[in-house]
């Protein structure tokens, strides 16, 4: 019995693949509590954490956690930032500025984009096979500037780069908890589109609770939970501590799926079909996960009248968002 409970131990170690994983903007409100949860995760080997200030403080305080792993800050120069990425087999992108009060996602677009997209470039000389998972806002548009910059440099593997819309999941899952008295943990709510307002569609009709589709109060808070953050915080940024909750939860669903094992499934903004044929190459739904990053992309499934009319209204948005991101690339293609 013993025995057989070590070799199963044993199997499930040497199973395991050594995992490198890369922050980048991890001294930043989300960076450093997201680089606090994969230091805590037993599936990374190690941490290479990266910002344009602070990072290898971040790393010396994070490193003193009593876990396996090794971490390493690195210095914001560009060989700097080429070793954190080499031989990275996640890279996460929280680097770009929040939100502040009155603001919609996509006014960080300006300062983001560059950001996003020289960051994407160095992802692309030396980490080309990473699974990238970009946090930076807005989402429906750093996403196709990722993928614009893989393509301009050869490298575009659609199923390993993935927008990051956990945190729309989460937050569902939780109000619905708030309202319904019970453990968020069986509420397991469906969110597709984007992420950014009318874009964040939740289809409350496949969960536990179908009547909650018609509480438009409930649909709008999933929409814009977003800005009650934005709002509280009043000035100093937007969601950091539960963000990076679900970066670290997207994250780990990649290293189990990397790990072999089966049936791992998460909503994700990914280079999608199943909006193609409306010209829209994004879409977030749920994605199963394999070794190779995306295994499979779901349909969205059955909607209901509500949840059609959240959807129609949805990709208008949501394809002048992913067009800006590919003419940005197009227009201002950097050094
Ligand atoms: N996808 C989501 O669900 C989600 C949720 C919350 C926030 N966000 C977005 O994440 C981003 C970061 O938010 P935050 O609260 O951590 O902001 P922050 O300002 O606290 O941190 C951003 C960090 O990025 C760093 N940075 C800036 N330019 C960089 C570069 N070129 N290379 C490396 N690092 C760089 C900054 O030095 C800073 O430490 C924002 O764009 C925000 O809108 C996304
Ligand atoms: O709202 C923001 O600007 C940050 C993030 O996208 C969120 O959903 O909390």
């Amino acid at each position: 019995m013993l025995a057989s409970s070590i070799q199963r131990r044993a199997f499930s170690a040497s199973a395991r693949n050594l995992s490198k994983v890369a922050v980048l903007g991890a001294a930043g409100g989300i960076g450093q509590p997201l680089s606090l949860l994969l230091k805590m995760n037993t599936r990374v080997t190690d941490l290479a954490l990266y910002d344009i200030r602070l990072a290898p403080g971040v790393a010396a305080d994070v490193s003193h956690i009593n876990t396996k792993s090794t971490v390493k800050g690195y210095e914001p120069t560009p060989s700097g930032l080429a070793s954190c990425l080499k031989g990275s087999d996640i890279v996460l992108i929280p680097a770009g500025v929040p939100r502040k009060p009155g603001m919609t996602r996509d006014d960080l677009f300006n300062t983001n984009a560059s950001i996003v997209r020289d960051l994407a470039k160095a992802v692309a000389e030396s980490a080309p096979k990473a699974k990238v998972l970009v946090i930076a806002n807005p989402v429906n548009s750093t996403v196709p500037i990722c993928a614009e910059v893989f393509k301009a440099k050869g490298v575009y593997n659609p199923k390993t780069l993935f927008g990051v819309t956990t945190l729309d999941v989460v937050r569902a899952s939780r109000f619905v908890s708030e309202i319904k008295g019970t453990d968020p943990k069986d509420e397991e709510i469906t969110v597709v589109g984007g992420h950014s307002g009318v874009t964040i569609v939740p289809l409350f009709s496949q969960s536990k609770h179908p009547d909650l589709s018609a509480n438009a109060d409930l649909v709008k808070r999933v929409q814009f939970g977003g800005d009650e953050v934005v709002q509280a915080k009043d000035g100093a940024g937007s969601a950091t501590l539960s963000m990076a909750m679900a970066g670290a939860r997207m994250a780990d669903s990649l290293l189990r799926a990397a790990d072999g094992e089966k049936g791992v499934t998460e909503p994700t903004f990914v280079d999608s079909p199943l909006y193609k044929d409306q010209g829209i190459d994004f879409f977030s739904s749920l994605v199963e996960l394999g070794p190779n990053g995306v295994e499979k992309i779901l349909p969205i499934g059955k909607v209901d009248a509500n949840e059609e009319k959240l959807v129609a209204a949805c990709l208008g948005d949501l394809k002048k968002n992913i067009e800006k991101g590919v003419a940005f690339v197009a227009q201002n293609p950097g050094n």
